[in-house]
């Protein structure tokens, strides 16, 4: 899908994007060598964008998630109404990742309900707890802290996804476990997705596969990308 057919408008230049021929690559197309291909493709892409997450300072890395929390606010409040009342799942910072609790808090604060993604079932679906600036969190697969086990199961009206990399027709590279795209692609009505990365992280596109989903709003530190139709 094109930057133009989606109606999108950028608040910062939307790399390159549209210099793309449209035909250059059929993303339907399930050619199992070029499967292969993009699946070596995305390995080294995501080891090369992770390491150059890591490599910037504990300043600009805080200075990207003060940013991303602004944009945010702001997209809750003007699509939203600011989101009282809806299930919104974030995330706990790992790797790198822009760190938006002091937002997390804030919006429990303003009676928004927060959520966190917890892997239960290797290649299954996500689960979903609620969080509360008071949960006492637990170590989930990976090592991420999540919620204990008798924390409510929600289901997101809205949920981030944290991103390594972003194209700018929407689609999502993330550590490549495939759980954002499993979610998404069963959970009915299907929530508001806002991937949530580095401006950095843009490539000029991800080889979209089948089973990736694009998202609806990607928000970096310069503001609102890739901004789809209101739900
Ligand atoms: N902060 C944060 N929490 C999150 C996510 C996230 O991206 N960020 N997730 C977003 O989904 C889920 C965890 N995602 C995971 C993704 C991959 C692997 C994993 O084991 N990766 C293997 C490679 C897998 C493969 O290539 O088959 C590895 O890196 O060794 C684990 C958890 C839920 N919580
Ligand atoms: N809906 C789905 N059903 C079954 N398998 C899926 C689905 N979505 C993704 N996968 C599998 O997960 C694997 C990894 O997917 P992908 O490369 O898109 O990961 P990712 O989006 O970077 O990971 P993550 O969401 O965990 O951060 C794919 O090879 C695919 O086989």
């Amino acid at each position: 899908m094109g930057i133009t057919d989606t109606g999108s408008r950028f608040a910062s230049p939307p790399c390159l994007a549209g210099e793309i021929a449209p035909d250059y690559f059929d993303p339907m197309a399930v050619d199992p060598e070029q499967a292969r291909d993009v699946a070596r493709w995305r390995t080294s892409e995501r080891a090369r964008l992770r390491a150059e997450r890591q490599a910037l300072s504990v300043s600009d890395r805080a200075a990207v998630g003060a940013a991303v929390s602004r944009h945010l606010r702001e997209l809750l409040l003007t699509r939203f109404d600011g989101a009282q009342g809806k299930v919104i799942s974030a995330y706990w910072p790992i790797k790198g990742e822009p760190d938006l609790r002091p937002l997390m808090a804030d919006l429990h604060a303003a009676r928004v309900t927060i959520a966190l993604p917890l892997v239960e079932h290797k290649a299954a679906p996500l689960v979903f707890r609620r969080w509360t600036p008071d949960t006492i969190m637990v170590r989930g697969d990976w090592n991420i802290p999540v919620p204990p086990p008798e924390a409510d199961a929600l289901t997101p009206d809205i949920t981030l996804a944290p991103l390594v990399g972003w194209d700018s027709a929407g689609f999502r590279l993330g550590y490549g476990g495939g759980y954002f795209d499993r979610t998404l692609a069963a959970l009915r009505p299907r929530p508001f997705t806002i991937g949530i990365g580095f401006h950095s992280a843009c490539l000029i596109t991800i080889f979209p596969q089948p089973h990736d989903i694009p998202l609806d709003v990607i928000l970096t530190q310069e503001g609102a990308q890739v901004l789809r139709q209101t739900p």
